[in-house]
């Protein structure tokens, strides 16, 4: 649950302005406040193309904010900052590599090279793939390619983890066992992370606080905490009352939004 320690991810009037193919000023994110703590895990939703991705551009440094504050451990962003970990809906597995170096890479970059191999084996094994190591990623199964992903991010040990849909290619089921997966990993890390989905169950499945963005320009239209217990096992959650009763909730506020996005896609045809 989350503490009252310093946030590890700090948002404060944070906005975000591209020039659009036209050259006029697209607002992506607009005036954004949001604290995050250490260890806490926050699911983003919103409408398609509100604004969501470029929230975590802002906070990986990917991106520079137009306007207003992000800060990362206390500092403010000016480049990528350390110990964060990215996992996009695409994985990033190097083709010519097995399991084991595609997990072992990013310590062998950054000079670990003799713990590297020891810890790419110990997550190997700790995200189910033991025995799998030799294995390239075509020789694997979606689910699995995604368990090696994961691995390729969390041996690096990240403060903090932006996962951008990472689920979103999986048929139902192996979604349902990633989420345990990721929710099984996560537990106790210390890892804060930022999940977005446009999937409302699994924004609540996941999170303990699911932030609902509105339509473009996105802003941050509300919070809400998710006092579901944990551990949680992603199937059993969803036919609970109080979840339902969440999802209802949440769904009143998301869903104006949602209609909002889909007027203005019509109206610009
Ligand atoms: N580098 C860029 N240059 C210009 N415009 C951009 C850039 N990145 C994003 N945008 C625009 O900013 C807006 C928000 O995009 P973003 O990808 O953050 O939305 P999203 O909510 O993540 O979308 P989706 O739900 O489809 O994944 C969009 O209109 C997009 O076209």
């Amino acid at each position: 649950m989350p503490s009252t320690a310093e946030p590890i991810i700090q948002l404060r009037g944070a906005t975000k302005r591209f020039l659009s193919g036209r050259g006029d000023v697209h607002v992506a994110v607009s005036d954004l406040d949001l604290s995050i703590q250490p260890g806490e895990f926050i699911a983003v939703v919103g409408p398609t193309g509100c604004g969501k991705s470029t929230t975590l551009s802002l906070v990986s440094g990917l991106e520079p904010a137009s306007d207003g504050s992000v800060r990362v451990a206390g500092r403010e962003v000016t480049g990528i900052p350390d110990r964060i970990g990215y996992m996009f809906q695409a994985d990033a597995l190097m083709p010519w590599r097995t399991v084991l170096g595609n997990v072992a890479a990013g310590l062998k970059w950054r000079g670990d090279g003799a713990e590297a191999t020891a810890k790419a084996l110990d997550w190997v094994a700790r995200v189910g793939l033991k025995g799998f190591e030799n294995y390239y990623p075509h020789q694997l199964s979606g689910g699995m390619r995604k368990r090696v992903a994961l691995a390729q991010v969390l041996v690096t040990e990240p403060h903090i983890l932006l996962m951008d849909e990472p689920f979103s290619a999986l048929d139902v089921q192996t979604r349902s066992l990633m989420q345990d997966e990721l929710l099984r990993l996560w537990q106790g890390s210390g890892t804060a992370v930022v999940f977005v989905t446009h999937d409302l169950e699994e924004a609540i499945t996941l999170a303990d606080r699911v932030v609902v963005m509105t339509a473009s320009p996105a802003r941050i239209k509300d919070i809400f905490p998710i006092p579901l217990a944990r551990p949680r096992q992603v199937e059993e959650l969803r036919v609970q009352p109080d979840f339902i009763e969440l999802y209802k909730h949440i769904w009143s506020c998301l869903s104006d939004e949602v209609a909002i996005a889909r007027e203005e896609a019509a109206r610009v045809g």
